[in-house]
């Protein structure tokens, strides 16, 4: 049997308390699950609000008023009005009794550990009534338990210390008694000999899963809660940040006990005694896999695995002769702050012993140092002991990881990032376990200390590209084939790995962690994909958090395009070949860029422009070398430049297009080359990397087709007209030669200006000499100002734009 604990969030709204009943409901309900649950998200705030209001003679009636709504709104909601009854009518007993207690402290002025407890046992109380009795709609076997009664402790009310023997015995009672029930428990509360209500400390609803999976000797403990489980730093300060698939007990203490807020630290102890698995789940992505935490951890070729940090602390050093062979020193002042219940979060000593320096919340700092100018008040009158010293405003980052032990050079490696990033350490401390090694460092550098520690420690799976590919077509394809042929090379020489880990095109789509077979991709796709939806296919994208995530667009869909913004948001870089998306409004185009700069990943699209042809990444050089775009003009439509170099002789227009198309030149549908909209996106998108923030009106074209083909249907319509206009293009190529000229479609930028046009230029013309799909650009700059800087080459097909599209993706995480 498993134990499930579903957090606050969990339980916070009508909405996710059908997911949570949803998720219970999916479990193997033979053998029934214990649901261990915490208080509403909010509730034990406004609880220890209302109770901390009353001691001061405050009113709090509001406070109450607001938890009573929130509980009623969910009864409302979830429960039909037969049976709402009954669970009003006890809510209203306990909000009863929870008054009178707050009554009570508002007379007395005073709130003792003990009362708040009692208050806030009421958070869970609630909760779990509710939810046990709208469970019972779903399952009758649901049944409400006060854990109170099961899990006995001291009196040491806040924070009270289990009585495992008798505990593990009054679980096991009970299990065995009702066996046929889903039991769902209150975590967090507790209580002593006498039957007082006690608890396990913030967060103990966990330690209450962990204290009822080691009674009951649980298969497993699964921790709901709203993340993707551990990660290896905090998200909100490093966005490549990814999650931990296994950590042993340790790691995951080491982790959660600085920072990481995901699960309480004292949960691990339970189950690490009797090796029990603990998984963190995420309530609103179920599907993703989580975090195992458990004893026969998987080798892993993480040097570390996290780093964790506490944002605010404050330092306090001692020093002075006092402590120089005083063996008993810091064992008086270590056990003379933890009987003041002041938790000292990490300490340095210098090997002469002449000083001491350890952290402590910055809110117990001056409460620690009235203490030891009491303790030692004779060390310090004799001058044998300076005066203590509060340092503020630091935090301490920690990296965590049980390979560090095995691998040498950990905290050289560490040193030097911080160090390459101008962040000054104030203090070291190294866990004997060597399991941990913490630093104390300014507060303000904190942000950038981890990120730069994380790109140290995590820059080998740098070399992991996780590519979601969009589109399975000409280019889709063609590119699979590239990789498949390349993969070798790039292990071998590059240390790269692209592991493409979806696909998704009109019909299906897969999505697979460990990688989709290059060889058997598209029978994989097609029968055990699924059917295609492509805001799922993001979706699941996102939830799989895999590092160097890369979403590729090949598709020439315009469906794509909404879910870029997002997909930057998630820290997933963006590689497309799809001119959609930059050449729509500029404010679009705009905020791509700002977005993938914020989030720090990359936007490439150099396909967009001459496919393969290194056109952006050249302007691109150019401008940020400083140089100035004067003009440039260029054939960018590979379609139009084949058909105007191979209508001639006896080919026919209708023909040549046909050709063009099979040669996989064209768009997927055809009128947008001959329109000249291809083109024009292509100008567009080159006007804007220039730094014009035009819009596609603003680029004027001339139009090279009868109206009659303009006005086409579909495509195959399009293509009847262009039979039947022969005699229109016959007409344009043979003036062209009669005066000894060829065909040119020829787009040009100057001074904001965008244009496209049909010229027929002769042999002293720089674009006279091309063949093939060829495309020319040339820039006039500042710097290439009498003989500009031109690229040519094919700038259409299947196998250049996918190359252009494989060199995009290798560049993500290692081009600025
Ligand atoms: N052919 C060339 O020389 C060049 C092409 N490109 C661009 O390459 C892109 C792809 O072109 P092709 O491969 O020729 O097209 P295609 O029509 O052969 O393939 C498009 C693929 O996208 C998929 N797709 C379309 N809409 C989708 C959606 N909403 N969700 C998921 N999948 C969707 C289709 O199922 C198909 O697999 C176009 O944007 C084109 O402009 C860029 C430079 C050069
Ligand atoms: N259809 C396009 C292909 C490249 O973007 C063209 O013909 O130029
Ligand atoms: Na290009």
């Amino acid at each position: 049997m498993k134990v499930l604990k579903f957090g606050g969030t969990s339980v916070g709204s009508a909405e996710n308390i059908k997911t949570l009943l949803r998720l219970v409901g999916e479990e193997n309900l033979q053998q029934k699950p214990v649901v261990v649950l915490s208080a509403m998200s909010g509730v034990t705030n406004l609880l220890t609000d209302a109770a901390e209001r009353a001691e001061r003679g405050e009113d709090y009636d509001k406070h109450l008023k607001d938890i009573e709504d929130k509980h009623f709104a969910v009864i409302r909601t979830l429960l039909p009005a037969a049976a709402q009854n009954p669970v009003f009518t006890r809510l209203k007993i306990f909000f009863n009794e929870l008054e009178d207690l707050l009554q009570a402290v508002h007379n007395l002025k005073e709130l003792s550990l003990q009362t708040k407890d009692q208050i806030l046992s009421y958070g869970e109380r609630c909760s779990t009534f509710m939810i046990s009795h709208i469970a019972s709609q779903q399952f009758a076997e649901a049944m409400y338990v006060n854990g109170s009664e099961f899990i006995k402790t001291d009196s040491n009310f806040g924070q009270a210390k289990v009585d495992t023997a008798l505990t593990e015995m009054l679980i096991k009672n009970f299990y065995a008694a009702n066996k046929d029930k889903v039991l769902f428990v209150t975590g967090f509360i507790s209580s002593n000999a006498a039957g007082r209500v006690t608890t396990l400390g913030r967060g103990g609803s966990d330690y209450t899963a962990a204290v009822w999976g080691a009674a009951l000797e649980a298969s497993e403990i699964e921790i709901w809660t709203d993340v993707n489980g551990m990660m290896t730093a905090d998200p909100r300060i490093v966005k490549k940040a990814f999650s931990l698939p296994e950590l042993s007990y340790t790691e995951a203490m080491e982790l959660s006990y600085f920072g990481a807020k995901v699960i309480y630290p004292p949960t691990m102890i339970p189950a690490f005694m009797k090796k029990i698995p603990i998984v963190i789940k995420n309530t609103f992505e179920p599907e993703f896999a989580g975090t195992y935490i458990k004893s026969d951890v998987k080798s892993s070729n993480l040097p570390i695995k996290g780093i964790s940090s506490i944002d605010h602390i404050s330092i306090i050093n001692l020093t002075g002769s006092g402590m120089v062979g005083k063996a008993g020193f810091s064992g008086r002042l270590f056990s003379l702050l933890s009987r003041e219940q002041i938790n000292v979060v990490l300490i340095t000593q210098s090997s002469s012993e002449h000083s001491i320096t350890f952290a402590v919340k910055p809110s117990d700092a001056a409460h620690a140092i009235a203490l030891i100018k009491k303790e030692f008040e004779l060390e310090l009158d004799a001058n044998k002991l300076a005066l203590p010293e509060i340092e503020s405003n630091l935090s301490v980052l920690a990296i965590v990881g049980e390979n560090m032990k095995r691998t040498p050079g950990m905290s050289g490696r560490l040193f030097s990032a911080l160090g390459r990033n101008g962040i000054n350490v104030r203090a070291i401390a190294q866990g004997s376990s060597e399991y941990n090694i913490s630093v104390i460092i300014n507060k303000d550098d904190l942000s950038k200390a981890v990120n730069a520690v994380h790109d140290a420690f995590f820059t080998d799976l740098k070399r992991t590209l996780n590519i979601f590919c969009l589109g399975t077509g000409n280019i889709g394809k063609t590119l699979f084939n590239q990789l498949k042929e390349q993969m070798p090379f790039l292990a071998e020489n590059n240390d790269l790995q692209v592991k493409v880990t979806g696909i998704c095109n009109t019909r299906k789509m897969i999505l697979n962690a460990e990688g989709l077979s290059l060889e058997d991709w598209e029978n994989e796709l097609n029968n055990h994909g699924e059917k295609a939806n492509l805001a799922t296919f993001v979706e699941k994208m996102k939830a799989l958090n895999l590092p160097n995530a890369v979403f590729v667009d090949n598709t020439a869909s315009e469906a794509p395009i909404s879910f870029y913004q997002g997909i930057f948001e998630s820290s997933i870089s963006v590689v497309t070949c799809n001119k959609k998306g930059n050449s729509a409004d500029y404010a679009q185009y705009r905020s791509f860029k700002d977005t993938a700069r914020t989030f720090g990943v990359d936007f490439y699209y150099e396909t967009n422009v001459g496919a393969g042809l290194p056109i952006i990444r050249t302007l691109k050089e150019l401008m940020m070398s400083g140089d100035k775009v004067a003009r440039i003009e260029a054939i960018l439509s590979g379609t139009i430049s084949y058909i105007f170099n191979n209508f001639k002789g006896d080919a026919g227009f209708y023909e040549t297009v046909k050709e063009a198309q099979e040669l996989g030149y064209t768009e997927p549908d055809p009128r947008d080359d001959l329109n000249g909209k291809d083109f024009m996106r292509k100008m567009l998108i080159l006007a804007r990397d220039a730094g014009y923030p035009l819009e596609a009106e603003n680029v004027k074209i001339d139009n090279i087709l009868p109206e009659a083909c303009l006005k086409a249907a579909s495509v195959d319509d399009f293509y009847k007209e262009l039979k039947a206009n022969a005699s229109y293009f016959e007409e344009l190529k043979n003036k062209a030669a009669s005066e000894g000229k060829v065909l040119r479609y020829i787009g040009k930028l100057e001074n904001g200006n965008v244009e496209i046009s049909l010229q027929m230029v002769d042999d002293s013309h720089p674009f006279y000499m091309l063949s093939g799909s060829d495309n020319i650009i040339s820039f006039t700059t500042d710097r290439y100002k009498s003989r500009p800087l031109v690229v040519k080459g094919p700038g259409a097909g299947a196998e250049v734009t996918a190359a252009g599209v494989f060199a995009d993706i290798i560049n993500v995480g290692t081009l600025s």
